[in-house]
């Protein structure tokens, strides 16, 4: 027997282990099971190069066996095992350098989040669940011998001849209190599913002593043994060899989504970098808070965790998908992968296989596209807004679903605009009234409902110069008025004035301008429009939460709105016909202003006129509105109407919405 101390330059490297990766204690399970799958790569290596001799046709595989009683987790494997001298040379002398960066790195840190799962902590991981750990191997070296060595948690281990019988390895971990989650036969075999679904040699899980399941009548059922992963997983074979069927069951079984998939994106590179993986493109659910996706990530076919958005492009981690690269340099710091010039190309071919999918369906199949793109549509939007490089790839390629349901891009509709202006429609049912005057008028529009929308119709606009947006209820297009030379523009604007002051006694209007149109449609009575600019203002505010800041006053953006009342209507004629009867012009005598002596105009002024001293006060015209009863009824009903259209009333003006109807109503019978 032979005690010794592992080398390990730090008092005890496995009380840091222990706190810092506290959250990542299932780490160690991968880390196990994938030496034992690297001793058995190692060992087919050897023997294809005829360093080692082995049987015909042998059977790989690791056993990962659980003994609740005994409280042992075993992980077996037929692989090149160890000689003593081996064991001395890569397990004592823990020159780890991996402990050692560790060490160095993190000593002063508490944030997890800064080590990335494979950092190479490797075989002594295993103390992260284990209170004793043994080794029990034998080498596939002629004459080697069998070998057990033990070790306690501390810096002291002991080495004894062993009894392994057949080539390969038995870690066995004696289960401490840190680790007794494992113990448990469901939490051990799904941190094996996480870890090691993909890995390239079959891998059983039993637990020892479980009872046989039995049948009705008592009759054992014997059962195949079932490896518990895929040895060779859909994404690592050539995508001429997969069906449309492979690829929704392998997205079925690795994501347990039962929804189909829209469509995918095999990867599959090997140079100048080898990098392999699937990308699917789920339903999306139509509010954007909702679209959260999983990309996983392997090395080797090993699990190593999920969205790591150093190396996948955050738009893309709303899709869900498998990407497997070898190369990763996966045992450095998360900032280190950050700046990484190699995982920039990395995530820039991703980005670039992503646009040219999607550019392709839009090629040759765009009626399978436009089916796609109710799903899609926020995915690439926010796509195009995080990744100016995706942006450019795909620009020509964002359709615009119109209000006659159609598909177009942004090319497509201006060919019918003018002015390259593109009319919108933010809420169906809100704006329907607007949108059925745009189909009376057969002018288009085009629905932009998501809450991603305003930010991406303003990237449109700073990319495509000249293009303006403007939602359909934000004026009046000259389509929608008539000319009519019996108007007198001149009378028209005195009447708008007289009835703003009405409508401001009568409804009590502040902030509305009123304009008299002639509208072709002469069913419409009134309208609201408001400003595009400071509807959008307030739209930002809103989407920001600004207007909840102390410091800012939401109303200051409160969007400028129009009452737009139609000539045409008869209510409106009604109005215009009764103006004059409420108004009342009163004389009043208020003091003169002081002339203002700054102005060189005014001091010339007073020069002429010396003598002549102006007088204390002056008689001004001020006008006043009484409205009639039914002048009062139907301003406070237009008002209403028009507001109905675009916005919900308020719960007090609503009451006094159907309190009026019901008075008018009444008047009928
Ligand atoms: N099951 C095993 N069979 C044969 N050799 C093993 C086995 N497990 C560990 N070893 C040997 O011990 C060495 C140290 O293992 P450890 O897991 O600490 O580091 P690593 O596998 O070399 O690197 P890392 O795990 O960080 O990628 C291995 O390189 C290997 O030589």
């Amino acid at each position: 027997m032979e005690k010794g101390s592992l080398s390990i330059h730090s008092e005890n490297i496995f009380p840091i282990i222990k706190k810092w990766l506290y959250s990542d204690h299932d780490i160690f399970v991968r880390e196990l099971v994938s030496n034992a799958s690297d001793a058995i790569t190692k060992l087919k290596q050897l023997s294809m190069m005829n360093e080692a001799k082995i049987e015909e046709n042998p059977t790989f595989k690791i056993d990962v066996m659980l003994d609740e009683a005994s409280k042992t987790i075993t992980i077996s494997d037929n692989g090149l095992g160890m000689t003593d001298e081996e064991i001395k040379k890569y397990i004592n002398q823990i020159a780890f350098s991996g402990a050692e960066d560790f060490l160095n790195q993190y000593k002063d840190k508490s944030d997890k989040e800064q080590i990335i799962g494979h950092f190479g902590l490797g075989f002594y991981s295993a103390f992260m669940v284990a209170e004793k750990v043994e080794i029990h191997t034998l080498s596939y070296k002629k004459d080697a011998q069998p070998v057990i060595w033990h070790c306690e948690g501390g810096t002291e281990f002991e080495m004894k001849e062993g009894t392994r019988q057949t080539r390969g390895t038995d870690i066995i971990l004696h289960v401490g209190d840190d680790g007794k989650d494992f113990l448990n036969e469901f939490t051990l075999k799904e941190t094996l599913q996480k870890y090691c679904s993909f890995m390239p040699y079959e891998i059983y899980f039993t637990v020892v002593g479980k009872a046989p399941e039995t049948d009705e009548e008592g009759h054992v059922i014997i059962e195949e043994p079932k490896p518990i992963n895929t040895i060779l997983p859909l994404y690592a074979k050539s995508p001429s060899d997969c069906t449309d069927e492979e690829y929704k069951e392998f997205y079925r079984n690795t994501f347990k989504d039962f929804r189909e998939p829209l469509f995918w994106i095999h990867l599959n590179m090997d140079y100048p970098f080898n990098l392999k993986g699937i990308l699917y493109f789920p339903k999306f659910n139509t509010e954007f808070d909702s679209l959260e996706g999983q990309i996983k990530l392997y090395n080797s076919q090993v699990f190593v965790a999920d969205n790591i958005k150093e190396v996948i492009p955050e738009f893309l981690l709303l899709l869900k998908g498998v990407i497997d690269c070898p190369d990763l340099p996966l045992n450095v710091s998360r900032s280190f992968l950050q700046n990484d010039g190699f995982v920039r190309k990395i995530s820039n071919y991703i980005t670039k296989k992503v646009g040219d999918k999607l550019n392709g369906l839009f090629k040759t199949e765009r009626e399978t596209f436009e089916g796609f793109w109710d799903d899609i549509n926020p995915f690439i939007k926010f796509g195009g807004l995080k990744d100016e490089k995706f942006f450019e790839s795909i620009q020509k390629i964002y359709l615009f679903k119109t209000i006659y349901d159609k598909y177009v891009t942004l090319d497509e509709y201006l060919e019918n605009a003018e002015e390259k202006k593109v009319f919108y429609v933010t809420d169906r049912l809100l704006q329907s009234q607007y949108i059925n005057l745009f189909k009376a008028h057969e002018l288009n529009a085009v629905i932009l409902e998501h809450s991603i929308d305003t930010a991406f119709i303003s990237h449109m606009e700073a990319k495509n110069e000249g293009v303006s947006f403007t939602r359909v209820d934000s004026d009046l297009t000259d389509h929608m008025k008539e000319s009519d030379d019996s108007i007198d523009p001149e009378h028209i604007k005195k009447v708008q004035n007289d009835l703003t002051g009405a409508f401001k006694s009568a409804v009590g209007l502040e902030k509305v301008t009123l304009k008299i149109e002639n509208m072709k449609d002469a069913s419409i009575a009134s309208m609201m429009t408001l400003s595009e600019e400071a509807r959008r203002m307030q739209d930002m505010m809103k989407m920001y939460g600004m207007g909840s800041m102390g410091s800012l006053d939401p109303n200051m953006f409160k969007p400028e709105t129009t009452l737009l009342l139609n000539h045409k209507h008869p209510l409106v004629k009604y109005l215009m016909s009764h103006i004059e009867s409420y108004k009342e012009v009163i004389e009043k005598e208020v003091p003169n202003e002081v002339p203002n002596t700054d102005s060189k105009a005014d001091e010339n002024k007073d020069s002429e006129n010396k003598e002549a001293a102006e007088p204390a006060t002056k008689i001004v015209k001020e006008t006043h509105y009484h409205v009639d009863e039914m002048g009062q009824l139907i301003m406070e009903q237009l008002y209403d109407l028009a507001l109905l259209a675009h916005s919900q009333l308020s719960p007090d003006a609503m009451t006094q919405f159907i309190k009026r109807s019901n008075t008018l109503l009444s008047r009928l019978i």
